[in-house]
C-alpha cells in the first residue's frame, strides 16, 4: 500500500489542472475546473456552446491569465514561464481559425513554427556561427519529417491559400509539431473538415501519438471523433466540469445528456 502510494507521489501526471477559475465581469467562464492528463493519452474537452473549452485551452497556453487555480505541467506551475515560454516548456497548440501564413509555402509555415524552438542567442544568429548552421541544418531535416509524417511532401513548395481547407489543417498541425511538443493542444481539428477528412484525421492523431509518443488535449465538437479516439472525456457545462472518465462513462452520464439534448432527456 505504502509503496504504491509514494509512486504515484513521484511521477505527476503530465498535466495537472487544479480548481482553475476564470472570470470575465459577472460571467463565470471557468468554475473550480480540476483533471488530470497522463502521458501518452489523447483527451477530449467537450461541452455546449459556451461551456468554457476555449477559455481552459487559452489558460493552458498562457493567453489567459486565471484568478484562482494551478496548472501544472510536469510539476511545474504554468505561472513560473512568460507566456512566450509555452512552448519551450513543451506545450504546442493549433488554433480554430487557421494561424498560417497565407501567402507562404508549406514548408515555410512549418519552418517557422521552429524558430520559437530554436536556442541560439541574437547575436551569433548575426554572426552565423556553425552552432547557428547546425541548428537551422537539424530544423530543416526535422521540418522535412513533419512534412513525410503528415504527407504533405507532394505539396510543400505550395502556397497555403491555394491549397483545400483540410489540407491547410495539417499544415496547422505541422507548424505545432515542429516545437516537439510533449503535450499538443488542438482547437477543434475536425472543425470545417467533410466526413473523409474526418476519418483520415482520426488515422493521423492515433499515428502522432504512438509515433512520436505525444500527449493530446484536443478540443472538439465532432462527438464521433472525440469518443472514437479519446482514452478519457472531460465535458465541461457552463464552466463546470459535469463528467471525467472513458468515452462510454461519459457518453452514458446523465448530466452530459442533459446539457446536450435538453432537461426533457435526462
Ligand atoms: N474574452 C472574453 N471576454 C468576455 N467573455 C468571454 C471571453 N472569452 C469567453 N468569454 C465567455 O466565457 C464563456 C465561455 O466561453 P468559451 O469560448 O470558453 O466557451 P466554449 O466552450 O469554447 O464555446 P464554443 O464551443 O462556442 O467555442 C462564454 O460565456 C463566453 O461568452
Amino acid at each position: 500500500m505504502g509503496r504504491v502510494g509514494i509512486d504515484a507521489r513521484s511521477t505527476p501526471p503530465l498535466l495537472d489542472v487544479s480548481d482553475v477559475t476564470v472570470r470575465f465581469g459577472g460571467i463565470t467562464a471557468l468554475d473550480k475546473v480540476s483533471f488530470q492528463v497522463e502521458a501518452g493519452k489523447i483527451v477530449g474537452l467537450i461541452g455546449p456552446n459556451g461551456a468554457g473549452k476555449t477559455t481552459l485551452f487559452n489558460c493552458l497556453s498562457r493567453l489567459y491569465e486565471f484568478s484562482e487555480g494551478r496548472i501544472a505541467f510536469e510539476g511545474r506551475s504554468l505561472t513560473e514561464v512568460q507566456p512566450h515560454g509555452i512552448a519551450s516548456m513543451g506545450i504546442g497548440r493549433t488554433f480554430q481559425n487557421l494561424a498560417l501564413f497565407r501567402t507562404m509555402s508549406v514548408r515555410q509555415n512549418v519552418m517557422l513554427g521552429g524558430h520559437s524552438r530554436t536556442s541560439t542567442g541574437y547575436l551569433s544568429n548575426a554572426l552565423r556561427l556553425p552552432s547557428v548552421r547546425r541548428e537551422e541544418q537539424r530544423l530543416r531535416e526535422h521540418v522535412e519529417q513533419v512534412i513525410e509524417l503528415l504527407e504533405l511532401g507532394s505539396v510543400a513548395e505550395t502556397v497555403v491559400a491555394d491549397l483545400p481547407f483540410g489540407t491547410q489543417k495539417r499544415v496547422e498541425f505541422g507548424r505545432a509539431l515542429i516545437t516537439q511538443p510533449k503535450l499538443l493542444l488542438l482547437d477543434e481539428p475536425a472543425g470545417g473538415l467533410n466526413h473523409e477528412e474526418v476519418g483520415a484525421l482520426m488515422d493521423l492523431l492515433r499515428r502522432i501519438r504512438s509515433e512520436l509518443k505525444l500527449t493530446i488535449l484536443l478540443v472538439e465538437h465532432h462527438m464521433n471523433l472525440v469518443m472514437r479516439v479519446s482514452d478519457q472525456v472531460v465535458a465541461l457545462n457552463f464552466g463546470r466540469k459535469i463528467a471525467d472518465g472513458t468515452p462510454a462513462e461519459v457518453q452514458a452520464n446523465a448530466e452530459v445528456i442533459k446539457a446536450y439534448l435538453g432537461a426533457e432527456a435526462a
